[in-house]
């Protein structure tokens, strides 16, 4: 373990020394994996986002393996994710921070497909369209003369995410704070923090209930979760929920990176989720050879 004091609990740990154990040997597994910061490495363009290939060869070995699951939960939407994951064949998707879900074949692929992408409803259109003007407005009131177009406003189907990745700190705060203002007007409309990115939402979903879901779908006696930013504690706290009402007989909470979290284990970074998964992946395959001859 790595102890730096500038790094909150739980210290940082090296992928070998994290306790694959009970992941890799459950009757039945779910991994769960955030994309952009664990699978992917962050980037100025948030289009040009894509796993790390050790980390795509990895999670494609565990999704061929019987009696496991791989699932991305991302606050991208599910058709943004799955264009930019390039997911394996059986992952099952959870996208717009747990609004929407793809799980195709249910527990032991027997159910039916869960595919969730909820109607706005007229309120929540309302908001959307409160939203664009409002973040349209901004060219009024940042000092220098740039306006929204200066700046990078993802379009989602429940939300628009402003990005201030590469901006000036004073540009920055001053656009993160005219965006969280709409809030004022439509109390409703929820403000996501993430890495260098201001979210104004219209659906409450979280990943909590995105990791709920793939719980009640998946019927796995073990899971585990990897995430990197803010939205992930709550996927975090609903599986050690899980977990300690014994819905699980197991679960493993990873946090990426140095951000304070209620996960119980710390890894530095993409790379490190890349030798993590190798690892599971070469636990799990044999692990169930084993169990087979
Ligand atoms: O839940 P995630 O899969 O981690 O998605 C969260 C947000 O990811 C994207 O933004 C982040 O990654 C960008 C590309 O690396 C980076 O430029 C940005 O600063 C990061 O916050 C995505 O663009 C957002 O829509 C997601 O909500």
């Amino acid at each position: 373990m790595t102890t730096d004091p500038t790094v909150s609990a739980p210290a940082v740990s090296a992928p070998a020394e994290v306790a694959l154990r009970d992941l890799a040997t459950a009757d039945s597994l779910l991994l769960a994996l955030d994309f952009d910061g664990v699978l992917a490495p962050l980037q100025d363009d948030p289009s040009t986002s894509r796993m790390v290939p050790e980390s795509a060869a990895a999670i494609a070995a565990l999704a061929r393996l019987p009696h496991t699951r791989v699932a991305l939960v991302s606050g991208r939407d599910i058709a943004t994710l799955r264009q930019l994951s390039q997911a394996p064949d059986g992952a099952w998707l959870i996208g717009s921070h747990g609004a929407e879900a793809e799980l195709e074949g249910g527990a032991h692929g027997a159910s039916a497909p869960v595919v969730r992408s909820p109607e706005l409803t007229p309120a929540e259109a309302e908001m959307l369209t409160a939203i664009d003007a409002h973040l349209d407005a901004f060219e009024h009131t940042l000092p220098g003369g740039h306006g929204t177009s200066d700046f990078l406003i993802e379009a989602k189907p429940y939300s628009r995410t402003v990005h201030t990745r590469g901006i000036a700190a004073e540009a920055a705060a001053a656009l993160h704070g005219h965006a969280t203002e709409v809030v004022e007007e439509f109390p409703d409309i929820r403000v996501i923090e993430g890495h260098d990115i201001t979210e104004l939402a219209v659906k409450q979903a979280t990943k909590g209930d995105g990791i709920r879901l793939l719980a009640r779908a998946g019927e796995p006696t073990a899971m585990g979760y990897l995430g990197d930013d803010v939205t992930d504690e709550d996927a975090f706290a609903a599986l050690d929920e899980l977990t300690d009402s014994r819905a699980l007989d197991s679960g493993l909470t990873l946090k990426v990176g140095s951000a304070q979290t209620c996960a119980s284990w710390r890894i530095a970074d993409p790379t490190a989720v890349a030798a993590l998964l190798d690892r599971l992946a070469a636990e799990r395959t044999e692990f169930l050879r084993s169990v087979d001859s």
